[in-house]
């Protein structure tokens, strides 16, 4: 699962792995486990440049260990060129689209992304997404839409995307 900050690529992938018998990761849990700190503090701490290390670090090792797995990764994982052919790697690359519109609504309020804290959310969101939607397109193999979509929607949406790509 790849996407924006609030596509739902942790809450749809946990919902996949419940629902269709499969496992689960996310790299931020991941992530979070082995710093045992927050994402918050990892980038306020460490540096934004030490944790998209540890991004690259994780996928290599998921390659090597993951079957029958949902993965969801954190929505700046993509953006590397390295990250992205590891990415096709892994597995089928699900870009989970959805509208800034929707994404403000589902992100107001939130304190857990250090990249949106301070400031006006929209104009975060449109922003970041303007430099973000070209390495998100290219890293996909399969797009589906999530603005209004149940999960069930969503997860036929992937095998039939998969079935017609
Ligand atoms: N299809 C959806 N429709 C409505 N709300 C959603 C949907 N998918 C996720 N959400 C909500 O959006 C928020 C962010 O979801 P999350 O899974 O953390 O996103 P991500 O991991 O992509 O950053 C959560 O509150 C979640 O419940
Ligand atoms: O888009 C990003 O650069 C980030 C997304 C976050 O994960 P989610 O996409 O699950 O919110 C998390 O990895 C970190 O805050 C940075
Ligand atoms: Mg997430």
């Amino acid at each position: 699962m790849i996407g924006f900050m609030g596509c739902g690529k942790t809450t749809f992938g946990t919902w996949i792995a419940k629902n269709k018998k499969m496992d689960f990761c996310d790299t931020d849990a991941l992530i979070v486990e082995k710093e045992k700190k927050s994402i918050n503090d990892i980038f306020s701490e460490n540096g934004e440049p030490y944790f998209r290390e540890l991004e690259t670090e994780i996928v290599k090792d998921l390659i090597k260990s993951r079957h029958n797995t949902v993965v969801s990764v954190g929505g700046g994982l993509p953006l590397k060129p390295e990250n992205r052919e590891l990415l096709k790697k892994l597995g089928t690359v699900v870009y989970l689209r959805t509208s800034v519109e929707e994404l403000t609504k589902r992100l107001a309020g939130d304190t857990t992304r250090p990249l949106l804290a301070g400031g006006n959310i929209r104009e975060k969101i449109t922003h970041l997404m303007d430099m973000r939607l070209s390495d998100y397109l290219d890293a996909a193999e399969v797009i589906i839409d999530t603005d209004g979509r149940s999960f069930d929607e969503m997860y036929e949406n992937i095998l039939k995307e998969k079935r017609e790509a």
